[in-house]
Protein backbone atom coordinates (compact mmCIF):
# COMPACT_ATOMS: atom_id res chain seq x y z
CA UNK A 1 0.00 0.00 0.00
CA UNK A 2 1.21 3.44 -0.75
CA UNK A 3 4.52 2.34 -2.37
CA UNK A 4 5.94 1.72 1.14
CA UNK A 5 8.91 -1.06 1.77
CA UNK A 6 7.58 -4.52 2.71
CA UNK A 7 6.81 -4.22 6.24
CA UNK A 8 9.88 -6.88 7.62
CA UNK A 9 12.24 -4.76 5.72
CA UNK A 10 14.15 -3.38 8.95
CA UNK A 11 15.40 0.63 7.77
CA UNK A 12 18.53 1.33 9.47
CA UNK A 13 18.00 3.12 12.53
CA UNK A 14 21.02 6.15 12.10
CA UNK A 15 21.10 6.91 15.48
CA UNK A 16 20.86 3.36 17.18
CA UNK A 17 24.61 2.69 17.41
CA UNK A 18 26.33 2.90 20.49
CA UNK A 19 29.22 5.68 21.37
CA UNK A 20 32.02 2.62 20.22
CA UNK A 21 30.13 2.03 17.39
CA UNK A 22 29.17 -1.31 18.09
CA UNK A 23 24.94 -1.90 17.22
CA UNK A 24 22.12 -1.20 20.05
CA UNK A 25 20.46 -4.34 18.58
CA UNK A 26 22.99 -6.96 18.46
CA UNK A 27 20.31 -9.79 19.52
CA UNK A 28 16.84 -10.15 20.75
CA UNK A 29 18.24 -10.18 24.32
CA UNK A 30 20.17 -6.85 23.93
CA UNK A 31 17.18 -4.45 23.27
CA UNK A 32 17.98 -0.91 23.49
CA UNK A 33 15.71 0.06 26.91
CA UNK A 34 12.88 2.28 26.20
CA UNK A 35 14.50 5.51 27.45
CA UNK A 36 17.76 5.05 25.61
CA UNK A 37 15.20 4.89 22.73
CA UNK A 38 13.75 8.45 23.28
CA UNK A 39 16.86 9.88 23.85
CA UNK A 40 18.68 9.07 20.63
CA UNK A 41 15.75 9.53 18.38
CA UNK A 42 14.43 12.41 20.26
CA UNK A 43 17.69 13.96 19.79
CA UNK A 44 17.83 12.71 16.28
CA UNK A 45 14.46 14.57 15.73
CA UNK A 46 15.76 17.72 17.19
CA UNK A 47 18.62 17.94 14.81
CA UNK A 48 16.02 17.99 12.01
CA UNK A 49 16.29 21.70 9.68
CA UNK A 50 13.36 23.42 9.38
CA UNK A 51 13.60 22.57 5.37
CA UNK A 52 13.65 18.91 6.35
CA UNK A 53 11.10 19.23 8.64
CA UNK A 54 8.40 21.10 5.69
CA UNK A 55 9.45 18.79 3.37
CA UNK A 56 8.38 16.07 5.01
CA UNK A 57 5.06 17.09 6.68
CA UNK A 58 4.15 18.01 3.44
CA UNK A 59 5.27 14.76 2.06
CA UNK A 60 3.55 12.92 4.98
CA UNK A 61 0.13 14.95 4.10
CA UNK A 62 0.23 13.24 0.84
CA UNK A 63 0.29 10.47 1.65
CA UNK A 64 -2.59 10.49 4.14
CA UNK A 65 -5.02 11.89 2.28
CA UNK A 66 -4.74 8.95 -0.05
CA UNK A 67 -6.03 6.56 3.03
CA UNK A 68 -9.18 5.31 2.57
CA UNK A 69 -9.41 5.82 6.27
CA UNK A 70 -8.87 9.04 5.98
CA UNK A 71 -11.37 10.02 3.39
CA UNK A 72 -13.82 8.74 4.87
CA UNK A 73 -13.32 10.32 8.69
CA UNK A 74 -15.35 13.16 9.47
CA UNK A 75 -13.63 13.72 12.84
CA UNK A 76 -9.95 13.45 12.79
CA UNK A 77 -7.49 14.05 15.86
CA UNK A 78 -4.11 15.24 14.96
CA UNK A 79 -1.41 16.83 16.84
CA UNK A 80 0.89 20.06 17.14
CA UNK A 81 4.42 19.47 16.15
CA UNK A 82 6.86 19.99 19.38
CA UNK A 83 10.82 19.42 18.72
CA UNK A 84 11.04 17.71 15.59
CA UNK A 85 8.01 15.43 15.71
CA UNK A 86 6.67 15.04 11.64
CA UNK A 87 3.84 17.57 11.53
CA UNK A 88 0.55 16.02 10.80
CA UNK A 89 -1.00 19.55 10.46
CA UNK A 90 -0.84 20.26 6.56
CA UNK A 91 -3.54 17.77 5.62
CA UNK A 92 -6.37 20.88 7.42
CA UNK A 93 -5.04 22.52 3.89
CA UNK A 94 -5.42 19.73 1.04
CA UNK A 95 -9.38 19.94 -0.71
CA UNK A 96 -10.90 16.93 0.59
CA UNK A 97 -10.64 18.81 4.40
CA UNK A 98 -13.19 21.04 3.73
CA UNK A 99 -16.14 19.06 5.38
CA UNK A 100 -14.25 17.01 8.21
CA UNK A 101 -13.38 18.88 12.08
CA UNK A 102 -9.99 18.14 12.86
CA UNK A 103 -9.49 18.25 16.85
CA UNK A 104 -5.57 18.43 18.83
CA UNK A 105 -5.31 16.70 22.09
CA UNK A 106 -6.17 18.68 25.59
CA UNK A 107 -4.63 16.85 28.97
CA UNK A 108 -6.87 16.08 31.34
CA UNK A 109 -6.91 16.72 34.70
CA UNK A 110 -3.22 16.66 36.30
CA UNK A 111 -3.52 13.28 37.70
CA UNK A 112 -5.76 11.60 35.25
CA UNK A 113 -2.62 11.51 32.63
CA UNK A 114 -5.16 11.11 30.11
CA UNK A 115 -6.05 12.89 26.93
CA UNK A 116 -9.36 14.75 25.79
CA UNK A 117 -9.72 16.20 22.06
CA UNK A 118 -10.91 20.05 21.56
CA UNK A 119 -12.43 21.55 17.66
CA UNK A 120 -9.27 22.70 16.10
CA UNK A 121 -9.12 25.21 12.62
CA UNK A 122 -6.70 27.84 11.67
CA UNK A 123 -8.04 30.43 14.11
CA UNK A 124 -8.46 28.73 17.00
CA UNK A 125 -7.42 30.18 19.88
CA UNK A 126 -4.33 28.42 21.57
CA UNK A 127 -2.34 28.39 24.92
CA UNK A 128 0.47 26.10 26.10
CA UNK A 129 0.02 23.52 27.99
CA UNK A 130 2.36 22.20 31.06
CA UNK A 131 5.06 20.53 28.17
CA UNK A 132 4.30 23.90 26.40
CA UNK A 133 2.20 22.06 23.85
CA UNK A 134 -0.25 24.29 22.67
CA UNK A 135 -3.76 23.27 22.95
CA UNK A 136 -7.49 24.84 22.03
CA UNK A 137 -8.94 26.87 24.13
CA UNK A 138 -12.49 25.99 24.31
CA UNK A 139 -15.04 24.69 27.20
CA UNK A 140 -14.93 21.38 28.67
CA UNK A 141 -18.25 20.84 27.03
CA UNK A 142 -17.03 21.46 23.64
CA UNK A 143 -14.27 18.63 23.80
CA UNK A 144 -14.79 15.07 22.63
CA UNK A 145 -13.35 12.09 23.85
CA UNK A 146 -11.65 9.65 21.42
CA UNK A 147 -14.27 6.88 20.89
CA UNK A 148 -15.76 10.00 19.48
CA UNK A 149 -13.37 10.30 16.54
CA UNK A 150 -13.43 8.03 13.58
CA UNK A 151 -9.60 8.61 12.88
CA UNK A 152 -6.76 9.36 15.36
CA UNK A 153 -3.32 10.66 13.91
CA UNK A 154 -0.79 9.91 17.05
CA UNK A 155 2.72 10.99 17.19
CA UNK A 156 5.30 8.79 18.31
CA UNK A 157 9.29 8.50 19.33
CA UNK A 158 9.40 5.19 17.40
CA UNK A 159 7.54 2.21 16.09
CA UNK A 160 8.54 -1.17 14.40
CA UNK A 161 6.78 -3.25 11.69
CA UNK A 162 4.34 -4.81 13.91
CA UNK A 163 2.51 -1.90 14.54
CA UNK A 164 4.23 -1.37 17.86
CA UNK A 165 4.78 2.25 19.39
CA UNK A 166 6.80 4.14 21.87
CA UNK A 167 5.56 7.62 22.97
CA UNK A 168 6.56 9.91 25.12
CA UNK A 169 6.49 8.38 28.08
CA UNK A 170 3.46 9.82 30.01
CA UNK A 171 1.33 7.00 29.35
CA UNK A 172 -1.32 10.10 27.45
CA UNK A 173 -2.66 7.98 24.68
CA UNK A 174 -2.32 4.77 25.94
CA UNK A 175 -4.52 5.11 28.91
CA UNK A 176 -7.03 7.43 26.65
CA UNK A 177 -7.22 4.17 24.35
CA UNK A 178 -7.25 2.03 26.79
CA UNK A 179 -11.00 1.07 26.60
CA UNK A 180 -11.03 0.28 22.87
CA UNK A 181 -9.87 -3.38 22.91
CA UNK A 182 -12.63 -4.20 25.47
CA UNK A 183 -15.76 -3.37 23.53
CA UNK A 184 -17.08 -6.02 20.90
CA UNK A 185 -16.42 -4.35 17.87
CA UNK A 186 -13.69 -1.88 17.89
CA UNK A 187 -14.16 0.18 14.53
CA UNK A 188 -13.46 3.78 15.48
CA UNK A 189 -10.78 5.69 15.83
CA UNK A 190 -8.61 4.15 13.23
CA UNK A 191 -5.27 4.98 14.68
CA UNK A 192 -2.76 6.12 12.25
CA UNK A 193 0.84 6.34 14.09
CA UNK A 194 3.02 8.79 12.24
CA UNK A 195 6.71 9.72 12.40
CA UNK A 196 9.69 9.96 10.40
CA UNK A 197 11.04 6.85 8.68
CA UNK A 198 14.38 6.77 10.60
CA UNK A 199 11.86 6.50 13.98
CA UNK A 200 11.28 2.73 12.91
CA UNK A 201 13.32 0.48 14.94
CA UNK A 202 13.45 -3.92 14.62
CA UNK A 203 11.38 -4.25 17.53
CA UNK A 204 10.01 -2.17 20.24
CA UNK A 205 9.94 -3.39 24.04
CA UNK A 206 6.09 -4.29 24.77
CA UNK A 207 4.07 -3.96 27.53
CA UNK A 208 -0.01 -5.30 28.67
CA UNK A 209 -0.96 -1.81 27.84
CA UNK A 210 0.38 -1.11 24.53
CA UNK A 211 -2.11 -0.94 21.84
CA UNK A 212 -0.97 -1.73 18.39
CA UNK A 213 -1.83 0.81 15.45
CA UNK A 214 -3.67 -0.07 12.28
CA UNK A 215 -1.52 1.54 10.30
CA UNK A 216 1.81 3.86 9.88
CA UNK A 217 2.59 6.50 8.14
CA UNK A 218 6.11 8.28 7.08
CA UNK A 219 7.36 10.45 4.79
CA UNK A 220 8.04 7.54 2.83
CA UNK A 221 4.51 6.39 2.40
CA UNK A 222 2.08 4.39 4.82
CA UNK A 223 1.92 1.13 5.37
CA UNK A 224 -1.51 -1.34 7.10
CA UNK A 225 -0.07 -3.55 9.36
CA UNK A 226 -0.02 -7.04 9.21
CA UNK A 227 -0.57 -7.23 5.32
N1 LIG B 1 2.98 16.84 19.83
C1 LIG B 1 2.64 16.01 20.79
N2 LIG B 1 1.59 16.26 21.54
C2 LIG B 1 1.26 15.39 22.54
C3 LIG B 1 2.01 14.23 22.78
C4 LIG B 1 3.15 13.97 21.94
O1 LIG B 1 3.86 12.97 22.06
N3 LIG B 1 3.41 14.89 20.96
N4 LIG B 1 1.66 13.39 23.81
C5 LIG B 1 1.95 12.03 23.86
O2 LIG B 1 1.64 11.37 24.79
C6 LIG B 1 0.86 13.95 24.89
C7 LIG B 1 1.76 14.75 25.79
N5 LIG B 1 2.79 13.92 26.37
C8 LIG B 1 4.04 14.36 26.68
C9 LIG B 1 4.79 13.65 27.58
C10 LIG B 1 6.04 14.10 27.95
C11 LIG B 1 6.55 15.28 27.39
C12 LIG B 1 7.89 15.83 27.74
O3 LIG B 1 8.39 16.73 27.10
N6 LIG B 1 8.50 15.40 28.73
C13 LIG B 1 9.76 16.01 29.11
C14 LIG B 1 9.68 16.46 30.54
C15 LIG B 1 8.72 17.62 30.65
C16 LIG B 1 8.43 18.05 32.06
O4 LIG B 1 8.00 17.22 32.88
O5 LIG B 1 8.55 19.25 32.30
C17 LIG B 1 10.86 15.07 28.85
O6 LIG B 1 10.62 13.86 28.80
O7 LIG B 1 11.97 15.54 28.64
C18 LIG B 1 5.82 15.96 26.48
C19 LIG B 1 4.57 15.50 26.12
C20 LIG B 1 -0.25 14.79 24.32
N7 LIG B 1 0.22 15.72 23.33
N1 LIG C 1 -3.97 1.78 30.14
C1 LIG C 1 -3.20 2.24 31.14
N2 LIG C 1 -3.68 2.32 32.40
C2 LIG C 1 -2.90 2.78 33.40
N3 LIG C 1 -1.62 3.19 33.24
C3 LIG C 1 -1.09 3.14 32.02
C4 LIG C 1 -1.86 2.67 30.90
N4 LIG C 1 -1.09 2.76 29.81
C5 LIG C 1 0.11 3.25 30.21
N5 LIG C 1 0.10 3.47 31.53
C6 LIG C 1 1.24 3.99 32.34
O1 LIG C 1 1.88 5.01 31.63
C7 LIG C 1 3.29 4.89 31.79
C8 LIG C 1 3.98 5.23 30.49
O2 LIG C 1 3.65 4.25 29.51
P1 LIG C 1 4.50 4.12 28.17
O3 LIG C 1 5.96 4.11 28.48
O4 LIG C 1 3.94 2.98 27.36
O5 LIG C 1 4.13 5.53 27.50
P2 LIG C 1 4.14 6.01 25.99
O6 LIG C 1 3.21 5.17 25.15
O7 LIG C 1 5.54 6.07 25.55
O8 LIG C 1 3.56 7.49 26.15
P3 LIG C 1 2.41 8.31 25.38
O9 LIG C 1 1.25 7.39 25.08
O10 LIG C 1 2.05 9.40 26.33
O11 LIG C 1 3.02 8.85 24.15
C9 LIG C 1 3.58 3.47 32.21
O12 LIG C 1 4.44 3.48 33.31
C10 LIG C 1 2.24 2.90 32.59
O13 LIG C 1 2.25 2.60 33.97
Amino acid sequence: MCGFPPVHQVHGVAGCTTQAGGSLFPGQDDLPTKSQLRRQIRQQRRGLSSEALYHAAAALASHLVRLNHFRRARHIGLYWPMQGEISPLPVMQHPIAGNKHFYLPVLAGHFARSLRFAPFHPHTDLRSNRFHIPEPQVPPGCQRSVRELDLLILPLVAFDAEGYRLGMGGGFYDRSLAHLPHRRSWRRPRLVGVGHAFQEVPRLPREPWDIPLGIVCTEKGCYRIGS
